[in-house]
């Protein structure tokens, strides 16, 4: 790591030991970096020199026996969504099946015998060229296994990302792999309790939430949201948030009155892993590329419910009928006046 000039952390969450049940232990690794080439390199280039970039760090990551690796939102590119310019922004998207970096994580995933967690640009030809914010799941074998796409689209700051892709469409997946069940829920969605929940309903073991956010938007969030939802819902949760600063030829606006500038904010890095009883591993570092390992026991989810059974206790089928009904357009709320 330290050739290769990238942080490397490795922290173990244990389990107690039980009688029936033998150890489920997991090792995930958490990848964040920066952008390799200027902004306005040619595309193919700068997708090539990331591919080489999380290349080197994942070859660490097997050396570390990891699992499964998730990289951070949007990984082939620069968060470019700030500028709302269409091009060439949109020629970074890639089929999720087959595209140029599904194939790279195939290779990778047969390498190493590790599940990749690939959060890109989609461009689904199938309905007619389609863009989406998209996870794609290669299984350890190589298999593509399936793709999740990003529910919740941000309407804050500069994070202008309905100008490329709708709301996704795929609901709340859950990836049964050889090492867990796990699911994605990309950056935004992170703000939305409801979204985590879903997957956890669908019986997800690990939540991973690959990000690209600013220090000036949501910095003080990020440190409490995955970990709350670790504690929520009886999983481990996995932050992943990128870093650097991204600069853009073209000035843009924020549309706040303030002036146009070229660059967005720093991307402040911090990524983390959290487990169900409320503990959490520290974060890698605002500035630098790393590699966060974390050997998890996923027997803890279990041990974790058994304890506090928000599962048992949650009244899903009296807040279900309360929220079709606020969903309604004759919706009353229900207060009570003198
Ligand atoms: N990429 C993305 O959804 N960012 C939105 C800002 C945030 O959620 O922190």
């Amino acid at each position: 790591a330290q050739e290769r000039e990238f942080d490397l952390q490795g922290y173990v969450f244990e389990a107690a030991p039980e009688q029936l049940r033998t150890p489920r232990i997991v090792r995930v690794g958490l990848i964040q970096n920066k952008i390799i080439l200027p902004t306005d390199a040619p595309v193919l280039n700068q997708i090539t020199a990331l591919h080489k970039r999380v290349s080197e760090i994942v070859e660490v990551a097997a050396f570390c026996g990891v699992n499964i690796v998730c990289f951070q939102e949007a990984w082939t590119m620069p968060f470019a969504f700030c500028t709302r310019e269409k091009e060439p922004w949109t020629e970074f998207a890639e089929s999720a099946e087959d595209g140029f970096t599904t194939r790279f994580c195939q290779e990778l995933a047969k390498k190493y015998n590790m599940v990749v967690v690939s959060p890109i640009l989609e461009r689904d030809e199938i309905h007619g060229g389609t863009l989406w914010n998209t996870a794609v799941v290669v299984s350890n074998t190589g298999q593509f296994l399936g793709k999740s796409r990003k529910n919740h689209i941000p309407r804050v700051g500069d994070f202008n990302e309905s100008t490329y892709y709708m709301e996704g469409n795929t609901g709340h997946r859950v990836f049964q792999t050889q090492f867990g069940r796990i699911a994605v829920n990309i950056c935004y969605g992170r703000h939305h309790p409801l979204n985590w929940f879903m997957y956890s309903i669908n019986g997800a073991e690990i939540i991973f939430n690959p990000s690209a956010t600013v220090g000036a938007v949501s910095e003080p969030m990020w440190s409490v949201e995955a970990r709350n939802a670790a504690i929520a819902n009886h999983c481990f949760t996995c932050a992943i948030n990128r870093v650097g600063t991204e600069y853009f030829k073209n000035e843009f606006t924020s549309g706040n009155g303030k002036k146009a500038h070229h660059e967005f904010g720093h991307f402040y890095g911090s990524s983390y892993v959290a487990a169900p009883d409320g503990s959490r591993s520290p974060g890698l570092s605002r500035t630098h590329d790393g590699l966060l390992v974390a050997e998890i026991d996923l027997n803890l989810n279990r041990q974790t419910a058994d304890k506090w059974n928000f599962k048992m206790t949650g009244r899903y089928d009296m807040y279900a009928d309360e929220l079709t009904k606020a969903t309604q357009n004759d919706f009353k709320p229900n207060i009570i006046k003198e």
